[in-house]
């Protein structure tokens, strides 16, 4: 059995765009890494199963913004691209129903909206929402949006920002993104992604700064936010720098990643309150964590370091959660995210 997963990079040293590498699940390797796209900075990505679409942020003779690729063949075939940003947009999001496509600028503190015409390919502009403000850190003298995607029951649209602090909650109109609600995390703590639980009303906030998870209650009936815990990822001797979190399907376990101490954390997750334990610490064997995924089956995570430019693989413990390492040396130059076809 083989799984692909796609990689997006950062184009700044080796890397060309966007890659692919293989799961062997016989040999429990990864093999053929494989140039999917040629871009620059396709940092983030979004593979939608039911179409075989991979949306990447980019850039293009100075323009940012996303890319439309048919995944049918390899490399993938380049469908559309509109270009709007200066800067690329660290996150993309497609809802597969609405037709919607969501990206979140750091550089520039802002969302904006898409629509993708699934006929004609084409993607036109919808709405954009800037945001203002500062905090404490040195890191947060501006808005720097992190992360936008829905809620489960996608009634609402989430938006980390990490440059004030600020988990924003949007309601899509007819005309495009309205601020529905706003929740204020510790200042200084940067809140990065943000991951549901698939049952439970809990989502869990990794924050970069302070390298913090939090739980966070979920209300779906006005998209509001009530803290509920705060872990630090860290000692005091260990540098903060929160990564990556995503859960399992059967929402028994959390996973996160520190780029500051290169270790990835697996918690169970109490089955009623949704709170988390802490069930292991491990190295990543690597440098700068920046994004993992679990595989289709969830057997296995892979890890992309976007200094050390290599892929770890784990097997996963289906019962207990823990990770074991079955290869840390696999070429794969300035990752930034992973996401299984
Ligand atoms: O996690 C991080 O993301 C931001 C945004 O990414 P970018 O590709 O838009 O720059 C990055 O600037 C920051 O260094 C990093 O910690």
């Amino acid at each position: 059995m083989k799984e692909k997963f796609y990689l997006g990079t950062y184009t700044k040293r080796e890397s060309k765009g966007v890659y692919s590498v293989i799961l062997n699940k016989e040999t429990e390797q990864l093999e053929n890494l494989t140039l999917e796209a040629a871009l620059e900075n396709p940092t983030y990505l979004y593979y939608s199963k039911e179409n075989h679409l991979l949306f990447a942020v980019g850039k293009e003779h100075k323009d940012a913004g996303v890319t439309a690729n048919l995944t049918l063949t390899s490399p993938v075939k380049r469908l559309s691209s509109f270009y709007d940003q200066q800067a690329v947009p660290c996150y993309i999001r497609y809802n597969e129903r609405s037709h919607d496509l969501l990206t979140a600028n750091y550089h520039g503190g802002f969302i904006e909206l898409y629509h993708y015409d699934n006929k004609n390919h084409s993607i036109s502009f919808v709405d954009k929402k800037v945001h203002s403000g500062s905090s404490i850190h040195e890191n947060q003298t501006a808005p720097h949006v992190h992360y936008t995607d829905y809620t489960p029951d996608e009634k609402w649209i989430v938006v980390c920002d990490l440059g004030i602090d600020t988990v924003f909650t949007y309601k899509r109109t007819a005309e495009g993104l309205e601020e529905v609600a706003q929740y204020k995390t510790k200042a200084g703590s940067g809140p990065r992604h943000l991951a549901f639980h698939p049952t439970l009303p809990i989502a869990y906030l990794i924050c970069e700064l302070d390298a913090t998870v939090e739980v966070l209650s979920y209300n779906n009936k006005n998209g509001t936010f009530r803290n509920l815990d705060k872990i630090a990822l860290t000692t005091e001797d260990q540098q903060a720098w929160g990564g990556a979190i995503h859960l399992t399907r059967d929402g028994r376990f959390v996973y996160a990643s520190n780029r500051g101490f290169d270790a990835l954390y697996t918690f169970s997750v109490d089955a009623s309150s949704g709170l988390l334990t802490l069930v292991q610490t491990i190295e990543s064997y690597g440098s700068v964590p920046r994004d993992f995924h679990l595989s289709n089956d969830e057997a296995y995570v892979v890890v992309g370091h976007q200094e050390s430019d290599n892929l770890t693989l784990f097997k996963r413990d289906l019962e207990t959660g823990e990770l074991t390492l079955l290869q840390k040396d696999f070429y794969a130059p300035e990752v930034v995210c992973v996401v299984p076809q």
